[in-house]
């Protein structure tokens, strides 16, 4: 399989020769959230605050996979997630960042067309069902929610204390394929706004290769604030080519017969 990647000649539009998916999928992910008009979200009154049970992780690994980087903690890791549009009680898995080399773009997700300079995802499996008992099986199970990704969008302003160790280990993993153990305890919950009432919500897919379209997706309507150093941290990050990451992000894909809600009007 030629690796994939976000070049002109292994990037997005070119993931359907070995994902046909890409293509003939009818929920893949990223989408634009639309909050006017025909397609736009929709007020869902049910949606639930979302339910975050993040202790700090005490060992963790943090990678750079050549197209993104990665904090994965080790697996007795007891992070959870519930609440909001769940029925079941996910298992955190990893976080990672998409980004762009300049602030007008960099995100996934958009909002009315607009992409912000950057996007974490924080990915959870569903640790209660009967199909899977790993986060690798969920990956292959077909199962519609097998995964449950949080996005939230990053924007330029002040420094992001609780993202500065991750910001910080950033020139340690500048070649593509290294990692660092992640030193010390990190705080996830610190990273994330106190009220996680506001989000849109939909099923999708994961957004890079294989494109499984097993992800519930919420995207967080406010967004968290980096400074330009720690955004220039990520555009250091080199893809195994002897270049930079500069735009790990796929664009916008059709929102077929898909509603999103949303749980604020
Ligand atoms: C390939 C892949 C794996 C995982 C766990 C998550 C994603 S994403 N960007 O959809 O969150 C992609
Ligand atoms: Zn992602």
């Amino acid at each position: 399989m030629a690796p994939w990647g976000y070049s002109k000649e292994n990037g997005p539009a070119t993931w359907h020769k070995d994902c046909p998916i890409a293509n003939t999928g009818v929920r893949q992910s990223p989408i634009d959230l639309i909050t006017t008009g025909q397609t736009c979200a929709k007020y869902d009154s049910n949606l639930k605050p979302v339910i975050v049970s993040y202790p700090a992780f005490s060992e963790a690994t943090f990678l750079n996979n050549g197209h993104s980087v990665q904090f994965q903690p080790s697996a007795g890791n007891l992070s959870e997630l519930s609440g909001g549009p769940l029925t079941k009680k996910y298992k955190f898995e990893q976080f990672h960042f998409h980004w762009g080399n300049n602030d007008s773009e960099g995100s996934e997700h958009r909002v009315n067309g607009k992409m912000y300079p950057a996007e974490l995802h924080l990915v959870h499996w569903n640790s209660e069902s009967p199909n899977f008992s790993s986060f690798q099986e969920a990956v292959g199970s077909n199962d519609p929610h097998a995964l449950c990704v949080l996005g939230f969008f990053l924007k330029v302003g002040a420094e992001n204390a609780s993202l500065k160790p991750i910001t910080d280990l950033l020139s340690k993993v500048k070649n593509a394929g290294s990692s660092v153990s992640f030193p010390g305890k990190f705080d996830l919950k610190a990273v994330l706004p106190e009220t996680l009432t506001d989000y849109y919500t939909y099923d999708g897919s994961l957004t890079t290769p294989p494109l499984a379209e097993c992800v519930k997706w919420i995207v967080f309507k406010e967004p968290i604030e980096v400074s330009t150093a720690q955004m220039e941290a990520f555009r250091a990050v080199d893809d195994g080519h002897g270049k930079p990451i500069t735009g790990n992000y796929r664009p916008p894909c059709p929102l077929h017969t898909r509603t999103v809600a949303a749980s604020f009007k």
